[in-house]
């Protein structure tokens, strides 16, 4: 069996086969801002209280601070919410973006399960846990009930090997392989990311890997924990590695399907508009002109996002023709780039630092683009109107890119500042 299908054999209390309906308890539970109070309007209708008020998590993160009034009421349902099922692991003081803030407060772990009403919520296979999105009114079942059912996936290997440069990241390769599946290459599928590369990766690189595979349709995403993931668990839960459901596949586990991806000599990759899998290397974009840039979002708003962004902004400053937005993906992360000297360089070169959240990534809150107007993002998404009006667009790439391209106010390769 694979790691997917060993998480759910365990959780069935039987060995489940790809394509067979199973009905399992889950760990935990997390909606936000924006996912919430559809969930808790049709919890309402079936039930009073929930299942376990400590198995379930809120974030605020959508649009915080409310901006319009109708996320102001959304935010006041949430919080009688909260304080009516005493809902004890709630982060709605700008604590930061639901995937990074769950694992940070020590809430996934290898081997659990985990739902949550937003599509991301396949991050947490970063950690060798099963994590999946739905909707909110399934969630809402989950609230009153602590199960839920899944159709067991099939599993696509996908193994990669081969070094980054300088100039390239985990998000390049992330890029790369949906360039090559496509939007709907993996639906209903797992991607088990495995191979040299990935053993060697630290949880940021690989928290950024999972959280895009949604981005080919796929159910889940996941990687055997290896030793950063295992100390960063430790860590954050207080428990011991032997305390830890560490889940590894089988040498002859079975997958649908077997793909290699070779990333050396890789180009930076950037997803054009208006298709996630619309991947070209960066020498076929360069020169294009961007009216924004933005670092952030629950794909590379960490620490090691906004490092590879300051080895780059620090002692230079943004093109007059372009802006530059700057979102830590928590306040953890915002106060390790103070203390580090990072967000004191972003504001001497110009950019706009905002507070943890998703901000601009889905063109609900802050720093949405004007008919015309072209982002490059490190965020997942580039469909059309994704970050404002219909007609702007949006390229998608690296922290070290974008923080490239804010200073030529093109899209620029790092190498060729
Ligand atoms: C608002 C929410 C339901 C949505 C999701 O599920 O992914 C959002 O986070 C996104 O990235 O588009
Ligand atoms: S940062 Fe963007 S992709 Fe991530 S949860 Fe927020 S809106 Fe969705």
């Amino acid at each position: 069996m694979n790691i997917t299908e060993k998480i759910l054999s365990a959780k069935a209390k039987k060995e489940v086969t790809p394509g067979e309906i199973i009905e399992i308890p889950v760990d935990l539970a997390m909606s936000h801002d924006g996912t919430s109070p559809p969930a808790i309007k049709t919890f309402e209708k079936v039930a009073t209280k929930v299942w376990d008020n400590e198995k379930i998590a809120i974030v605020f993160d959508h649009n915080v601070p409310a901006n319009t009034i109708g996320s102001a009421e959304f935010q006041k349902v949430c919080r009688d919410f909260i304080k009516k099922q005493k809902i004890t692991k709630n982060y709605i003081h700008g604590d930061g973006i639901c995937h990074q803030v769950l694992p940070e407060k020590g809430l996934v772990e290898p081997g659990k399960v985990i739902v949550g009403a937003d599509s991301h919520t396949c991050t947490y296979g970063a950690y060798g846990a099963f994590s999946t999105g739905m909707g909110a009114t399934d969630l809402a079942m989950v609230y009153a009930t602590g199960k839920t059912w899944f159709m067991v996936p099939e599993a696509i290997k996908m193994e990669v090997s081969g070094e980054l440069n300088s100039y390239t990241a985990p998000k390049d390769i992330i890029l790369k392989i949906i360039g090559e599946v496509g939007i709907a290459g993996a639906t209903y599928k797992t991607a088990e990311f495995c191979g040299e590369t990935i053993e060697k990766m630290g949880v940021e690189g690989r928290a950024t890997i999972c959280n895009m595979a949604i981005e080919m349709g796929a159910k889940n995403g996941i990687m055997e924990p290896n030793k950063e993931v295992i100390q960063y668990v430790s860590q954050r839960t207080g428990k011991k590695e032997s305390e830890l459901n560490i889940v590894k596949s089988d040498e002859d586990a079975q997958y649908s399907e077997e793909m290699h991806f070779d990333i050396t000599d890789m180009e930076p990759q950037i997803a054009c508009p208006n298709d996630v899998d619309n991947v070209k290397d960066i020498s076929k974009v360069e020169g294009t002109a961007v009216d924004q840039c933005l670092i952030g979002s629950c794909t590379n708003g960490r620490l090691s996002d906004l490092k590879d962004a300051y080895e780059i902004l620090k002692d230079n400053e943004i093109n007059n023709d372009t802006r530059l937005l700057i979102l830590p993906a928590s306040a953890e992360i915002y106060k390790q780039a103070i203390h580090e000297g990072y967000i004191d360089a972003f504001i001497d070169a110009g950019a706009i630092i905002c507070n943890p959240g998703c901000g601009p990534c889905l063109g609900g809150h802050m720093g949405v683009l004007s008919e015309g107007e072209t982002c490059l993002s490190t965020t997942n998404r580039n469909f059309k109107g994704r970050m404002g009006d219909p007609k702007s667009s949006v390229y998608l790439a690296n922290s070290k890119v974008v923080a490239a391209s804010a200073i030529e106010g093109v899209i620029t390769n790092p190498k060729d500042l």
